[in-house]
């Protein structure tokens, strides 16, 4: 996984337990908290230093904490962040962004927490939008939008990549939040010819739009200061498909 933060990009590993198709291998590799160490015919032949490395017993919340949540923090701040998943298929990218009903992945702990900072922060007031996209087979397609339109990818004047027609909905609960992204995996499968091939092969970016001011009539005997301005971040939280299959996405040059 790698995110940006203040200090720039950090990247962290994440080792899942092995799955039951893997049964009877044995790990080739040795975890430290920083450090990979792959073994070969018993011998220690090479190691890679990460930010961290997470081993299968620490969880998707122990990750949460530990790398996105500054993240989440600082774009309640009016900072632009981005945590991304990428690895091979099955390496567990979905398990860790999305999760799963008994292990919740780090954009359902994202999105509580973002409504559980508001909570905390009532002398500003927060308007939240959210989009979310998927690029498959060199198209990127709105899935929060049921018309069959292919979305423009361009860079404007100030060189920001931006989508051009990418539906943005208002949100004002977790729960406003998880009907959203449901509705965009059920159109996302019924786009697919085969759900799992697909998954694997298009890469999904959820994105969260935090804009926040001061509210007026919170403190008015406090001098006006930055504060009052308005802030406002992007939080993209992205599901790469499976590295080995980004030939297969169809993208190429600059969309790659
Ligand atoms: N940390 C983990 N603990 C337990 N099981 C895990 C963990 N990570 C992944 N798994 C399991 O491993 C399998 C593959 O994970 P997942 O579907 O998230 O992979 P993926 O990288 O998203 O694959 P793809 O690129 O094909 O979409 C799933 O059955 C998932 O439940």
């Amino acid at each position: 996984m790698a995110t940006a933060n203040d200090d720039g990009v950090k990247v962290c590993i994440r080792a899942r337990p092995l799955i039951r198709r893997e049964s009877g291998c044995q790990a080739q590799w040795e975890l430290d908290t920083q450090q990979i160490k792959l073994i070969s015919n018993k011998e220690k032949v090479k190691s890679y230093m990460f930010d961290r490395v997470y081993g299968d017993d620490e969880t998707t919340r122990d990750v949460y904490e530990e790398v996105a949540e500054p993240i989440v923090q600082s774009a309640m701040q009016g900072f632009h962040g981005t945590i991304f998943a990428y690895g091979q298929t099955s390496s567990g990218k979905t398990y860790t962004m999305l999760g799963n009903t008994n292990s919740p992945g780090i954009i359902p702990l994202a999105v509580q927490d973002i409504f559980n900072m508001i909570q905390k922060t009532p002398e500003r007031e927060f308007l939240l939008r959210a989009s979310y996209l998927e690029i498959y087979n060199e198209n990127l397609k709105d899935l929060l939008s049921t018309e069959v339109t292919t979305l423009k990818i361009k860079e404007d004047e100030f060189k920001h990549v931006r989508v051009y027609g990418l539906h943005e909905e208002m949100v004002t609960s977790p729960d406003d939040v998880m009907k959203l992204m449901a509705r965009g995996e059920k159109l996302r499968h019924m786009a697919a010819t085969n759900m799992n091939d697909r998954s694997s092969r298009s890469h999904t970016i959820f994105k969260m739009i935090i804009e926040s001011r001061e509210r007026v009539d919170f403190n008015r005997t406090r001098e006006v200061s930055d504060d009052t301005a308005v802030k406002v971040a992007q939080l993209n939280m992205v599901d790469l498909a499976g590295s080995e299959r980004a030939s297969q996405t169809g993208a190429e040059g600059q969309r790659l």
